[in-house]
């Protein structure tokens, strides 16, 4: 790798962390993960907020973790979001784990064409309420809304669920883009 000795590597179009900053673009961060099923559409959903552009094609499974930083004004106040995407395979669970700790908000996907990955948003729960802060903030997603044909989860389904768990829902596509920015404007407040 070359790059500027002591240089911090980042992603394209991301400033480094600087300690302390020269002139802080924002006033507060806060750590939010993507959590639900392999599939359901969480990298899809960051990408759309992050650059607002949708990924089709050749789904790529997110290996272990990765995460985008993104600063939203909310009531005139910046907040840098670090967001983190995590692998919904099983087989990464024990990784992502150890993040759920430093997480401020989590929205938790699930995909409104595929029964299994809303039948999971209970084990999800179970596993938030075992590994996340206690006053962490959730936030239920029923993704791919514009999939409308295949449609197997009905929103009421979504409310009541979410409603017995007192958590906020919002129907999204991370394809349109419909509700994506609403859900990060919310779980910021
Ligand atoms: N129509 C439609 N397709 C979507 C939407 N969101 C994601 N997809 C598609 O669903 C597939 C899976 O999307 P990903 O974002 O990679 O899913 P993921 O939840 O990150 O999966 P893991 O990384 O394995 O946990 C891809 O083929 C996407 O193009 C959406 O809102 N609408």
């Amino acid at each position: 790798m070359t790059g500027t000795p002591g240089a911090v590597a980042t992603r394209d179009g991301e400033a480094p962390e600087r300690s302390p900053p020269c002139s802080p673009s924002y006033d507060l961060t806060g750590k939010v993960m993507l959590l639900g099923d392999t599939g359901v559409g969480k990298t899809c959903f960051l990408i759309q907020f992050k650059d607002g552009a949708f990924l089709s094609g050749t789904f790529i499974a997110t290996v272990g973790i990765d995460f985008r930083n993104k600063v939203v004004t909310v009531d005139g106040v910046r907040v840098k979001l670090q967001i983190w995407d995590t692998a919904g395979q099983e087989r990464f669970r024990s990784v992502t784990h150890a993040y759920y700790r430093d997480a401020q908000a989590l929205l938790l996907l699930y995909d409104i064409t595929n029964k299994s990955s809303f039948d999971n948003i209970r084990a999800w729960l179970t596993e938030i309420h075992e590994y996340a802060q206690r006053d962490v903030v959730i936030m239920l997603l029923g993704n791919k809304a514009d999939m409308s044909s295949e449609r197997v989860i009905r929103s009421e389904d979504g409310e009541t669920l979410a409603r017995e768990y007192g958590v906020p829902f919002l129907e999204t596509s991370a394809k349109t883009g419909m509700n994506v920015e609403l859900a990060f404007l919310a779980i910021a407040k």
